[in-house]
């Protein structure tokens, strides 16, 4: 039985046009705390049964805040690309990102964002990514040290613990060089990690004065500063040495901004460096436990997975060139994004008034495109809830809505490091199946967790079993 979500306007109604100009409909919630409760034990599930009860555009009461969520690919054309200039990163959520990363890539807007993306977005071009490749295996066989002691000991492993390892080393070596320790990694993934789980809770203390005692709010604080401490160490270190190596952080510090002539300051240079981490490792870690999750689900897939790997790797290391000799992986990983996007909605404010389907959205609304919902909307996927890779031929995303799958977001902000985590997720891939056979551990069940990201609750535990001369 679906919860009775509506305010009063008949579902159908608010689902077909609407009257311009008009008020989406609403959930109904309790005073104070809105739906609170019912997203905390649905879940995301209560989204999906919000859309096929208020339609696609509806406006969620949170209590403290409404939102209004898009579910539909034609609102992520509208506000992530055709009126993307009136729909702005602003309102709580993002302040809270703000307050660790400042006016990092992810945060910035207008001039600024428009220069430092126009330094940043060259290091992800394919030719970069090629000179990358190397690194990135390297920091992925580093990385997997969790999983082989495991492995060796005849141990369970949760694999949403040690992924983080992986793709921490990854952006460390890819894109701040591979002079850090081990210790400085660990810290500053202990730091982030927990400065990330705030950013929800701390976008809902935001209303508080800052006097008030609010949960986890000096955690928090003393993680960024552990951060910066860590951050400013490497970028003193870089000035050091300058000219030594082709990672992202030296290159950003000698690059000149080819119209303004400016180099980056430190402080620019630190909310830079945070804000690749903190969008790029465990984003890319999420996802990768859900595939793993999903391929010991799905043992046949799995079966399938690992004959393409040994058919194009063998035992050698991977290269560049034998990416795209990795169909299936890419297909796993791309369906894994679909089902559990780690950014599982894009959040924005407009700026002036706007309609959206005949609905009027006046300025200072807080909007969502829901990519959790729109990954499974039941006009562009057929049985949405299954696990099939086969969605991700190039004959099925030629003939499906191109914004029906939109897990790094579309737009002028799309990701700018989509290639590189694809291509990461495809070579942990084949690594952790060139060593080990894996198979699920009974007993043990993955439940969803949405934080700031897309987590499981209870892991995804997995047993490895190691190849015989691997
Ligand atoms: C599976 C992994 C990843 C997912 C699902 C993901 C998702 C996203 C999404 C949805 C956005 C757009 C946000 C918006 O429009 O508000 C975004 C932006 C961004 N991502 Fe990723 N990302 C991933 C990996 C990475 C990696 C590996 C890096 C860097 C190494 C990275 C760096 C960035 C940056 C810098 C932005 C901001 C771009 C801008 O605003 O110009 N991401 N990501």
């Amino acid at each position: 039985m679906q919860p009775d979500l509506l305010s009063g306007t008949p579902a159908r109604a608010a689902a077909g046009a609407a009257a311009r100009g008009s008020t989406p409909p609403s959930t109904r919630g309790f005073p104070l705390v809105g739906v609170l409760p019912h997203l905390l034990k649905d879940r995301l599930d209560y989204l999906l049964s919000a859309r096929e009860q208020l339609g696609d555009l509806y406006t969620i009461d949170l209590g403290v805040a409404r939102l209004v969520a898009l579910n539909h690919p034609r609102h992520a054309q509208h506000v992530l690309r055709d009126n993307a200039r009136n729909y702005r990163k602003g309102g709580a959520i993002w302040e809270s990102v703000r307050s660790l990363i400042g006016n990092g890539l992810p945060t910035s807007e207008g001039d600024l964002w428009l220069r430092q993306r126009r330094m940043i977005q060259p290091e992800f071009h394919r030719d970069r990514l090629a000179a990358m490749c190397d690194l990135m295996v390297q920091a992925i066989d580093d990385g997997m040290a969790g999983f082989g002691a495991a492995a060796a000991a005849g141990r369970p492993v949760n694999a949403e613990r040690e992924l983080p390892h992986i793709t921490m080393k990854v952006i460390l070596n890819t894109m701040f060089g591979s002079g850090i320790t081990k210790e400085e990694a660990d810290a500053v993934g202990g730091s982030l990690r927990y400065a990330l789980d705030y950013m929800l809770l701390g976008a809902a203390l935001r209303a508080l004065p800052s006097w008030i005692p609010a949960p986890g709010r000096r955690r928090f604080e003393r993680s960024a500063k552990a951060i910066d401490e860590h951050v400013f160490r490497f970028i003193a270190q870089r000035r050091a040495q300058p000219g030594r190596g082709g990672d992202l952080l030296s290159i950003l510090l000698a690059t000149v901004d080819a119209e303004t002539g400016e180099q980056m300051t430190n402080q620019q240079l630190r909310d830079e460096a945070v804000s690749m981490f903190l969008a790029g490792y465990e984003t890319t870690s999420v996802a990768l436990a859900w595939a793993l999750h999903l391929l010991v689900e799905h043992p046949d897939l799995l079966r399938a997975l690992a004959t393409e790997v040994d058919e194009a790797l063998g035992d050698r290391r991977p290269g560049f060139a034998d990416v795209p000799r990795l169909p299936l992986a890419l297909a796993v990983v791309q369906e894994a994004l679909r089902l559990y996007p780690p950014a599982y909605w894009i959040p924005r404010t407009a700026i002036e008034d706007d309609e959206i389907d005949g609905f009027h959205i006046p300025a200072g609304t807080m909007v969502g495109v829901m990519t959790y919902v729109l990954h499974r909307h039941p006009d562009h996927w057929e049985a949405p809830a299954r696990f099939d890779p086969g969605r991700f031929t190039p004959e099925h995303a030629r003939a499906r809505h191109p914004l029906a799958f939109i897990p790094f977001g579309i737009g002028q902000r799309q990701c700018v490091g989509k290639e590189f985590a694809l291509m990461e997720g495809q070579l942990i891939l084949a690594r952790l199946l060139q060593r080990y056979r894996i198979s699920a551990v009974p007993g043990r069940t993955t439940r969803l967790h949405f934080a700031t990201t897309l987590r499981t609750s209870g892991g995804v535990w997995l047993r490895l079993e190691p190849r015989p001369g691997r």
